[in-house]
């Protein structure tokens, strides 16, 4: 049975026959041919994506050695499917608003019109929300040392997570994400880059920025700025996290302040997680962490840890872990009835449907329990509110509007309901309000 299709990206000099020379060595390599598409035809060479269906890797691997062995300039330049096809020239892109089809228009976009705009945004300088994009812009700031569970594979590497955060600030809520890529970690560094960029900025998103260095650049970040900083990794993930564990509480009849939460990684996501969890009232939160240092702001934020993992995992009726360890839970550690989010991305600590089988009430992974089921609203209320920080109240009120937004069954709603984000926004939007007024 045939079934994993390719699209090989093949370059040859541009000489009649080549093509037949490539597609004759698919062939005697048993690979079946689709779609032969021209990407680019030069003086002297040619571009083809070859779609060619295989039976496995192991095929794939002999139809390419088989190609590569023609020699003569050609050249397999990518082999590539439908996610990284997806990604071919990006997925975002600066569009404008505003047609310039005249004279008149060109005048208006550009100069002469523009000076006027200009002037009046020196002499009020809070007319640029409505006389620029910047009220509507996040920067999508990385240093790449934390790039979802890949670890420190470098800004550029995470450049396609950035941009996929782009594209959902952009489709959910109708903000513009900029990806900003550093190529620093050194928090004096970060912050006088971010305090350099910040005013063409609505808002400062800060992702996959690996911990501890994380925490001191976003709380130097939040004092410094006049707008709000947040790292989704911690309060964007923290709040949906807080929403799963409200909803499945309901759905078991547990109180969840007094339910025991053990939590697994205290990096950036885990002890953001813990700090919502003891700021929403839950009492009994423990933590681990291979590190010391870890343990130690676990306590300092009023969490409790454990000994070990089995400890951990045999005491508490919340389990939530995101060490970005893919396995670490083992389904003989999961004790009956035990509610568990194992949330690292690309691959969770244990498959949800092995933790059920393994006899856990609930299970969810970091495909459903996600900070973009939280980020998009939690930017678009705070924006609309013209807030100066994304503060504690606003992000409970996230996750309670999470929370109301849950049908019945559901562990957490779908991120492709727009409504979810509207809602999102116009609580955290409310809770900005309230705490204006309040001051
Ligand atoms: N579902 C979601 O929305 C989100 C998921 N995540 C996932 O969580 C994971 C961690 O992300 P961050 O917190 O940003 O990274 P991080 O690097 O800040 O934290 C990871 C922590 O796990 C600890 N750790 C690693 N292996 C461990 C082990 N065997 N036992 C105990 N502790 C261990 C590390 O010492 C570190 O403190 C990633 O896989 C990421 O994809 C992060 C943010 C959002
Ligand atoms: C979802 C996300 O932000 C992460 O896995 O890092
Ligand atoms: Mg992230």
């Amino acid at each position: 049975m045939q079934h994993l299709i390719r699209n090989i990206i093949v370059e040859s000099p541009s000489k009649v026959g080549n093509l037949g020379l490539v597609t004759s060595a698919i062939g005697a390599a048993e690979g079946d041919i689709g779609d032969i598409k021209l990407i680019k035809s030069g003086p002297l060479t040619t571009v083809r994506d070859i779609s060619v269906t295989c039976r496995d890797e192991v095929h794939l691997e002999t139809v390419i050695a088989n190609i590569e062995a023609i020699g003569n300039g050609v050249e397999i330049h990518a082999v590539t499917d439908d996610v990284l096809k997806a990604h071919e020239g990006g997925k975002i892109a600066m569009k404008s608003t505003i047609d310039v089809r005249s004279l008149g228009d060109l005048q208006r976009v550009y100069t002469p019109g523009v000076a006027s705009v200009c002037l009046e945004i020196e002499k009020h300088p809070e007319q640029a929300k409505y006389f620029t994009s910047i009220g509507k812009s996040v920067a999508i700031v990385t240093d790449g040392t934390a790039i979802l569970g890949l670890g420190n594979i470098g800004s550029v590497a995470g450049m396609p997570v950035m941009e996929g955060k782009s594209v959902l600030l952009d489709q959910f809520v109708g903000l513009s994400g900029v990806p900003i890529l550093l190529d620093t970690s050194d928090p004096d560094q970060v912050v006088e880059t971010v305090k350099h960029i910040h005013q063409g900025f609505g808002a400062i998103l800060l992702e996959d920025i690996g911990s501890p260095h994380c925490f001191e650049i976003e709380e130097r970040l939040k004092a410094e700025l006049p707008i709000p900083v947040m790292h989704d990794d911690q309060h964007g993930t923290a709040v949906v996290t807080l929403a799963a564990v409200l909803n499945a509480c309901r759905a078991t009849g547990v109180d969840p302040t007094k339910a025991t939460v053990g939590q697994i990684g205290l990096g950036a996501a885990g002890l953001a997680i813990v700090r919502m969890l003891l700021a929403y009232g839950v009492k009994d939160v423990y933590g681990i962490d291979r590190q010391p240092a870890a343990i130690e702001r676990l306590h300092n934020y009023g969490g409790k840890s454990k000994e070990s993992l089995e400890e951990l995992m045999n005491d508490c009726d919340i389990i939530i872990a995101t060490t970005g360890v893919e396995g670490l839970i083992k389904p003989e550690m999961v004790r009956k009835g035990q509610i568990i989010l194992a949330l690292s991305n690309p691959n969770p600590e244990i498959q949800p449907a092995e933790a059920i089988k393994a006899g856990a009430a609930f299970a969810a992974d970091g495909r459903s329990v996600n900070n973009v089921v939280g980020f998009p609203g939690i930017f678009r209320g705070a924006l609309d509110a013209e807030a100066k920080q994304i503060t504690y109240p606003m992000l409970i009120a996230a996750a309670e509007a999470i929370v109301s937004h849950t049908r019945r069954g559901e562990l957490i709603p779908t991120p492709l309901d727009p409504a979810l984000h509207l809602v999102v926004a116009r609580a955290v939007e409310e809770a900005a309000a309230k705490e204006k007024q309040s001051q």
